[in-house]
């Protein structure tokens, strides 16, 4: 079963992505840490984030296994990921492994913006979720704080505004919802809440269809 979980910045995609596949017992694939760790290998080598040979460079040089999240999670990162992963062809150099991944036996979870619409397009459920603005922004500032970052709350409502923007107007993949996603409000659901309504989603899916998935990557 491939699940594809996308939605605008501090929607809680990731959260609950994290938590429907610990349920569901598949892994998981966070897929805006593919764009973090490709900004943040241009930066450590000292490119510019437009520098669209390196930054093609970075991605194809990704494996699944090497992120460091203390160092790709936090405002600049975010901000240069959003940059980067507007360049096509670093785009297209990430599709394979995303999808690789989305297709092995049994399935998978996949969270990010073009899951749905790009990557995964034949998933079997398909959830975009969001939250205002304001609620957006008052988890993403607790979440910073937490990690001791300091940061202003109008700051954060900024960064999020800006960076869907840039998201949603890309030439190529940008964020928008597939056609056939159910839309997840969760601006008054709690994780748990959101969870419930996530899995309640899921559990639409027809066993049939799931049967078959499973029949055809095995
Ligand atoms: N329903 C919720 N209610 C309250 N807080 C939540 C909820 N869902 C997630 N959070 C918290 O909000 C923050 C952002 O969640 P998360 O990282 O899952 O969002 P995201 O959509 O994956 O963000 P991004 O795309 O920017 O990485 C986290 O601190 C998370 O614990
Ligand atoms: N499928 C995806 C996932 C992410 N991005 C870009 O990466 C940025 C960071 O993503 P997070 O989910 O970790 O916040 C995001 O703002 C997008 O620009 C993407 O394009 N496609």
């Amino acid at each position: 079963m491939i699940i594809a979980i996308d939605g605008p910045a501090a929607s809680g995609k990731g959260t609950l992505a994290r938590r429907l596949a610990g349920h569901l017992k598949l892994p998981h694939l966070d897929t805006g840490l593919l764009y973090r760790a490709t900004a943040r290998a241009l930066i450590e080598h000292g490119h510019d984030l437009a520098d669209r040979a390196a930054a093609v460079s970075a991605a194809r040089s990704l494996a699944l296994t090497n992120f460091d999240e203390t160092l790709l999670r936090g405002r600049e990162m975010a901000e240069a990921a959003s940059v980067v992963a507007a360049i096509p062809e670093v785009r297209a150099a990430l599709i394979d492994m995303q999808r690789s991944f989305a297709r092995r036996p049994g399935g998978a979870v996949l969270d990010g913006r073009d899951i749905g619409t790009v990557i995964c397009p034949e998933a079997d459920c398909k959830i975009f979720v969001t939250a205002s603005d304001e609620a957006r922004a008052t988890r993403r500032a607790l979440e910073l704080r937490g990690r001791g970052e300091k940061v202003d709350y109008a700051a954060v409502v900024e960064d999020i505004r800006k960076r869907d923007e840039r998201d949603s107007s890309r030439s190529t993949a940008p964020l928008k919802p597939a056609t056939d996603a159910v839309m997840l409000d969760t601006t008054k659901l709690d994780v748990e809440g959101a969870f419930r309504a996530a899995l309640a989603i899921v559990e639409t899916v027809p066993e049939q269809q799931l049967t078959s998935q499973t029949i055809a990557s095995t």
